[in-house]
Formats: C-alpha cells, sequence, structure tokens
C-alpha cells in the first residue's frame, strides 16, 4: 500500500491559510484577520479530482524558515520534513497575500528553492481588485517556475484550479528551481520587488478611506480613546441587550421547574431534577445570551482588523511594563479563556517576553467568569443609570475587567523586573487591511462560541454541579437540623469557612469555591444548588438565587466574591496547559500561588474596606 500523500499550506501569517484549509477539507479552524493565529499544525483530509486522498496540513505563519518564534519553529520543521512523526509533505501549496505581493514573495521564493512540488495560491485577489489592483497570474507563474492559480478563499473561488495543479504537481520541471537555490536574503528581497512588479497589470491609488481610517484609529492621542469606548459600550451592551432574552430563558427554566416539581412525587429524583440539574446547572445557562454578545464584539474586532490595530495602539503602553504589542492579542484573547491565550504566546519570540505573558494570561477575565460576574452584580447593583445611557451594571462589569488588566500590568512589571527580566522587544506587525465581517462567518463564530458553552454546562458544569448536589443531600438531615449541616458537603465547608472567614466569605460561598476548580461557572451554580437544598429543608417558597443571595450576603461579602474572582486560578484545564506550554511544573505553581494569595489578599482589602465605609 502506498503512503498517503500529504500536502502542506505555507506563507506569511494573515495570507488565508487557515480560510484554505477550511475551504479544501471542511474543518473550523480558526481564522481572523491578524497574523499569528494558527500556532499549532493542524491536519484534514481533502480528495484530489482523481478521487485520491491527501492529508492536508495547515501551518502557523512564517516569515522565513529561520525561526524566530516556537510557532515559526513548527512550520519549519514541517517543511523540512524534521516535524516528529510526520512525513515530509510531498507538496506545497504557498499562500499569497495578492495586495501583499512584494512582501509575501521573499518568504515563497525561499519555499520554492527547496526543489519540492509546488502550487502557489494566490489568495485573496478579491480585496486586491476591491484596491485596484490588477494581477496577471501567468506572468507571475513565469517568473517563480512554478504553477499560479488565483483564490478568494473565504468565497471558495479557485479551488478546483487549485486542486488540479496539486494533482499535477509531481511532475513539475526542477530545472529552473537552482536558480532561486543559493539566494541570500537581500537578493531574494530585490527578485520579489521585480516579480512583484512585472505581475502587477494595473494599479489604481484607492486605500485612501483605510488610510484616513487609520489616521484616526492609529492617532497618539485619539486612537486609545477611542479603544477604550469602544471597549466601554461592550460591556454596557453585554447587560442592556442581554437582559431581555437572560429574562426569557430564566422564565423558561422556572416554568420546568413547576412542571416537574407537579409531575413527579417528592423524592431524591424530583430533587435532583430541580435542585441540581434545573436549578444548578440552568443558573449558568441563562448567561447565553451575555456570552453571545461578548463574542459578537469580540469577533467582529477580529475580522474587521481592528484588533490588530489595537494591539498597535497597546503597544507604547505595554512598553511600560515591559511587554510588547505582541502580547496583546493573547492577552485578548483570554477574555474568551485563557487556554487559546496561552496557546497564542506561541507567536512571541523572546522566551522572558511569552513567559510572563503566560503568567499574566489568566488575570484577564475570561468568558467564563462572566456568568459570576453578571449575578453578583444583578443582585447587587442596583440596575439604574449614572449618565446619559450609562448603566451602573455594566459600569461595574467594566471596571472587574479593568481590574484584572490592571493587575496584569502590574504583575508584568514586577515579573519582568525579576523573575522574568529583560527589556520591552520591539514590535513589529503587519496590520491587516479592513474588511467589513462576513456576516456568515460571524454567525458560524457565534454558533461555535455559544455551543462551547452549552457544552461546558452539559459536560463539567453539570458534572460538577451534581457531584456537589449529591454531597449536600447525603446524609440526610435529622428533623430540626439543617441540611446543609448534616450533609458531607456541610463538614467540608466547615473546615474552609476558617480559612476563608477573615475575607468576609460565608459557608456556601466557602464551598462553591471548591467544585468552581473544575470551571468558574460553577460557582454560580454551586451556589444555586446549595441554597435550594438549603431552602427546600427550610420548607420556603421556591427562589431563585438572586433573591437567596439578596437575604442571605451583604454588601461587602459579595464585592470581596467579586474581587476573588478577579484573581483566583480557579481553573484547573488553565493550569494544566500553563505546565504543557512552560515545559513543567515550576511556573504553573508559581502562577497557582501567586493568584490565590492576590485573591485572599484583595477579598480581604475589598470586604473590610467596604465594611469601613458602612457598606
Ligand atoms: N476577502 C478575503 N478575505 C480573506 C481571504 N482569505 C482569507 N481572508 C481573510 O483573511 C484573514 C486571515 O485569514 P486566515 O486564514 O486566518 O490567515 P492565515 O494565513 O491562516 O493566518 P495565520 O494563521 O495568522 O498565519 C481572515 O480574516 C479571513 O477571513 C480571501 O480570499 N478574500
Ligand atoms: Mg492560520
Amino acid at each position: 500500500m502506498t503512503r498517503l500523500r500529504t500536502a502542506a499550506l505555507v506563507g506569511n501569517p494573515n495570507a488565508g491559510k487557515s480560510a484554505l484549509f477550511n475551504a479544501l477539507t471542511g474543518a473550523r479552524q480558526k481564522i481572523a484577520n491578524y497574523p499569528g493565529v494558527t500556532v499549532e499544525r493542524k491536519a484534514g483530509r481533502m480528495f484530489l479530482s482523481s478521487g485520491e486522498p491527501v492529508e492536508l496540513i495547515d501551518l502557523p505563519g512564517s516569515y522565513s524558515l529561520d525561526a524566530a518564534s516556537p510557532d515559526e519553529e513548527v512550520t519549519r520543521k514541517v517543511v523540512q520534513g524534521e516535524f516528529p512523526g510526520e512525513a515530509t509533505p510531498d507538496v506545497l501549496i504557498v499562500v499569497l497575500d495578492a495586495a501583499n505581493l512584494e512582501q509575501h514573495l521573499v518568504f515563497a521564493q525561499e519555499l520554492i528553492a527547496l526543489g519540492k512540488p509546488t502550487v502557489i495560491a494566490l489568495n485573496m485577489v478579491d480585496l486586491a481588485e476591491r484596491d485596484g489592483l490588477a494581477l496577471d497570474p501567468e506572468a507571475l507563474s513565469d517568473a517563480l517556475g512554478v504553477p499560479v492559480v488565483s483564490t478568494v478563499a473565504v468565497r471558495k473561488r479557485g479551488l478546483d484550479a487549485l486542486v488540479e495543479a496539486m494533482g499535477s504537481a509531481d511532475g513539475q520541471d526542477m530545472s529552473t528551481r537552482h536558480e532561486v537555490a543559493g539566494q541570500t536574503l537581500p537578493e531574494r528581497r530585490l527578485a520579489a520587488r521585480n516579480i512583484a512588479k512585472g505581475a502587477i497589470l494595473s494599479q489604481s491609488g484607492t486605500h485612501r478611506l483605510h488610510a484616513s481610517l487609520d489616521k484616526v484609529l492609529l492617532h497618539p492621542w485619539l486612537g486609545p480613546p477611542i479603544l477604550f469606548a469602544l471597549l466601554f459600550v461592550i460591556f454596557q451592551a453585554v447587560f442592556a441587550w442581554a437582559t431581555p432574552f437572560a429574562d426569557a430563558l430564566e422564565g423558561v427554566i422556572t416554568a420546568l421547574i413547576t412542571f416537574v416539581e407537579g409531575a413527579l412525587p417528592e423524592g431524591v429524583l424530583r430533587d435532583f431534577i430541580t435542585q441540581g440539574v434545573l436549578t444548578g446547572v440552568g443558573s449558568v445557562v441563562v448567561f447565553l445570551p451575555q456570552i453571545v454578545i461578548l463574542f459578537a464584539f469580540i469577533l467582529a474586532m477580529e475580522q474587521s482588523g481592528y484588533m490588530a490595530r489595537a494591539a498597535f495602539i497597546m503597544d507604547r503602553l505595554m512598553a511600560y511594563v515591559g511587554l510588547s504589542g505582541r502580547s496583546f492579542i493573547p492577552l485578548l484573547s483570554s477574555f474568551a479563556c485563557a487556554i487559546p491565550g496561552i496557546m497564542a504566546t506561541r507567536a512571541i519570540a523572546d522566551p522572558k517576553d511569552r513567559l510572563t505573558t503566560i503568567l499574566v494570561a489568566p488575570l484577564m477575565t475570561c468568558s467564563a467568569r462572566l456568568p459570576v460576574y453578571a449575578v453578583i452584580i444583578a443582585a447587587f447593583i442596583p440596575s439604574t443609570t449614572v449618565g446619559p445611557g450609562i448603566g451602573l451594571q455594566g459600569l461595574v462589569l467594566f471596571a472587574l475587567y479593568v481590574a484584572g488588566i490592571i493587575g496584569a500590568m502590574v504583575v508584568a512589571l514586577v515579573l519582568r523586573r525579576t523573575v522574568a527580566k529583560g527589556g520591552a522587544s520591539g514590535f513589529i506587525m503587519e496590520l491587516p487591511r479592513y474588511q467589513m465581517p462576513p456576516l456568515r462567518d460571524l454567525a458560524i463564530g457565534l454558533w461555535q462560541r455559544a455551543w462551547v458553552f452549552l457544552r461546558r454546562a452539559g459536560t463539567i458544569i453539570f458534572a460538577a454541579t451534581i457531584a456537589l448536589w449529591i454531597l449536600l443531600s447525603f446524609p440526610k438531615a435529622e428533623p430540626g437540623e439543617s441540611q446543609l449541616d448534616a450533609s458531607i458537603a456541610g463538614k467540608v465547608a466547615d473546615g474552609l469557612h476558617v480559612v476563608m472567614a477573615p475575607i468576609g466569605f460565608n459557608r456556601e460561598i466557602s464551598l462553591a469555591l471548591i467544585p468552581a476548580m473544575a470551571a468558574r461557572e460553577v460557582a454560580v451554580s454551586a451556589l444555586a444548588t446549595t441554597y435550594a437544598v438549603e431552602g427546600a429543608n427550610e420548607e420556603e417558597e421556591a427562589e431563585g438565587l438572586i433573591p437567596r443571595l439578596q437575604a442571605g450576603w451583604t454588601l461587602p461579602m459579595a464585592l470581596a466574591f467579586l474581587a476573588w474572582f478577579v484573581f483566583a486560578p480557579q481553573c484547573i484545564s488553565t493550569i494544566a496547559v500553563a505546565k504543557r506550554e512552560t515545559n513543567g511544573w515550576k511556573w504553573p505553581a508559581f502562577m497557582v500561588a501567586y493568584l490565590f494569595g492576590l485573591a485572599y489578599v484583595f477579598a480581604g482589602i475589598t470586604y473590610w474596606s467596604a465594611l469601613a465605609l458602612g457598606l
């Protein structure tokens, strides 16, 4: 049997490799409009016109085969056949951005010089046309000595011709390849310029709109306030727009609880469904609208090209704490989840820069914290406005995010002066072109995020909540005793409460922190379940989580709880990824220790200051 043939997508960052990969294999790899999105090799299956299957590999973008960062190293190894467990690719598909031809041809020539069967995908020809650039693929093909196919990856244009060219790449004439083989970098640069010139049929300057947009958005004084205002609007929207949807979901869950209570006889099964599943897991699911709104903004920023500008704006500010704009995108990705954020640090070349970014990434408010913040804010912060169109709840949410960012910056500053010494390194990043985010892509992206959230609710959050419910429900209380006192979980809570009482946490909070290590949202479902079990025992009317919190907590407690979640490393998966990315337990142990330390101290400070202020 012959080995499955492999083809690899290579080229500069942001050329559209992953978009092509998705189009050719039907995969759903993350694509976004900034360099450094893909940081790992990913494989998928595609078919040639003959029906022959080919393994297609998507690679991180790179500027040359002299790797500077860990992600570029992956590309170099795969292309040169040094990647463990992977055969050298039989065909290289070099992806070029048609509107950045000159820059992209530098690496392309180095790849062609390897002497492998090669096909060029001249991608993003739609954007080149939009900008008034007409190219001649024939001329390009003649100059480079390899077939060139025009493509528009996101519209699936040119794919058949590309697949056709891949199929006949084996018999390529290599006789001209030696000419490029021995070239130095300056020679390749010069050749790139000439080849690009030769391939341009006509050009008209229509960059004006985008150039003037950049004049405003990247302006040293205007840029930062615009970015800040945009982030502010996002957090206002998360509360204001989500409310009707969240209320509707809440209504459905309450109706389900009432239905189950009517349909099932009193007993363990009914308690399990109402207290554990519906109250517990349901209390997290109601935050789906907030998550979706947050991601709608993040995806639109990524796809439009603004995200890379934000990194550029932040670069100057980040330099003060010894980081560069390079760290900004991993940190911003951490708003979704620290795990992809930590992975994205692979695009950072300097090891100390990278380590610092990994260590502070968990301080960025991940979306799992959103339900925790939102439920406490909804219970304790009045839904009033503090100015025209500025809701107090959204403002507090924004403040919590800012607290995480400031925390990260201060920690980075300290780390860069101590354990990860080093100065700020320079920051060069190509700014991608602006683009209207295609609605279809946005919709798919949102659907994926929503699905991730619901899957978490159905698996890890469900499991952790149910485990807690079991520990809370047994052994059964004697008459007159509270169920929490009688249960195993109650005993654990008593022990933990000794440690947490000085920072204002009650037994229920202390208990909720344990299952919340599995996923932060579990803090919410755990509280909901704990109060439901307790409440049922006291023959109370069925109530939602929020009224119970209002009845049982004081404002200083609630604020201390929020402060805890700004800092605490409440997530085992993040710790595991940090271990993998730093190759050992040393740094994750350090991370966990400093984060718990900060969480404890700041929750304490918040609690006692709030008490002193008479809140
Ligand atoms: N208009 C247009 N946009 C494209 C095309 N191909 C890709 N894009 C967009 O360009 C951006 C970059 O695409 P990716 O596929 O993430 O690029 P990449 O080469 O994988 O980038 P890295 O993983 O960072 O190396 C995304 O916003 C895509 O939607 C195209 O042919 N036309
Ligand atoms: Mg990619």
